[in-house]
């Protein structure tokens, strides 16, 4: 059996009365898409939250490539290879494409953040940005400010930053947000190379993007997963047709 490189075992937060993730259980394989959908308020921020460590669960164990990360903080489970997109944009705005990239890469090289350090001359940051700025197909824009990229453009950005940091797992949260048809496309292709570099946890409302690239689906409803299946089995699954999905199937 392959062994996953996320394991998230009886996930439990509660907010007061309200059990906003309610022992969920999910893996993330190597190589894989495994999309969370689910209607609003089903706690797939909540647990996106928990899994980089910007919440506590109350109960529940969180394993990367079989180490326990549940009492980490977020940016030790980073360092540990935990690479993440927010809703909101965690780039630097004013620093160019290049230099966000070339500051993860610094990051993973161990040395710390050196602003004072000609980092703009340095050759073995600036080589292995631009590789990786090509890669996620942001060559041409990398002296632009993140600030002045499009949306999708830095979205983009972000995973470049995260493959940066060597990432062993992403976790995209709804990153087609906020895209017209035509970024959401390109950003569809491009996810779909992306997985054989780091098994992708996708959190996304757009269904035609989940339905293309999703290994596997999992059905999150009022904090518990419902159903974990192929695309085709999750479109045929009459409980997740009533509670979520309905003509969209
Ligand atoms: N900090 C908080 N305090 C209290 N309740 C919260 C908090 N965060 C989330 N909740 C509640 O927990 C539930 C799950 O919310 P969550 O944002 O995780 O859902 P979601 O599936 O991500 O929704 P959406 O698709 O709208 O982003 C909701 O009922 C929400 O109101």
């Amino acid at each position: 059996m392959v062994e996953p490189v996320l394991q998230i075992d009886n996930l439990v937060k509660s907010f007061g009365a309200l059990r906003a993730t309610d022992g969920i259980t999910l893996d993330l394989k190597p190589g894989e898409i495994h999309a969370l959908i689910g209607p609003n308020g089903a706690g797939k921020s909540t647990l996106i939250h928990q899994i980089c460590g910007t919440l506590r669960q109350d109960s529940g164990t969180i394993r990367l490539a079989g180490e326990d990360i549940g009492a980490l903080s977020a940016a030790a489970r980073a360092r540990r290879g935990l690479g993440r997109t927010f809703q909101v944009s965690s780039l630097a705005p004013e620093f160019s494409a290049l230099r966000n990239v070339m500051l993860a890469v610094q990051a993973r090289q161990g040395s710390s953040f050196g602003f004072f350090r000609p980092v703009m001359r340095d050759r073995s940051l600036i080589d292995p940005a631009m590789a990786i700025l090509e890669r996620v197909g942001l060559s041409d824009r990398a002296r632009l400010p993140a600030a002045e990229l499009s949306h999708g453009e830095r979205r983009q950005l972000e995973i470049a930053m995260a493959l940066a940091l060597q990432s062993k797992a992403l976790l995209l949260d709804e990153p087609m947000a906020g895209m017209g048809p035509e970024g959401s496309k390109r950003l569809t292709g491009f996810l779909d190379t992306l997985r054989q570099e780091a098994p992708i946890l996708l959190v996304e409302h757009d269904m035609d993007a989940v339905f293309a690239l999703a290994d596997r689906i999992s059905v999150l409803v009022y904090g518990r997963i419902i159903a974990t299946g192929t695309v085709e089995d999750i479109r045929r699954d009459p409980a997740v047709r009533t509670a979520y999905l309905g003509d969209h199937a």
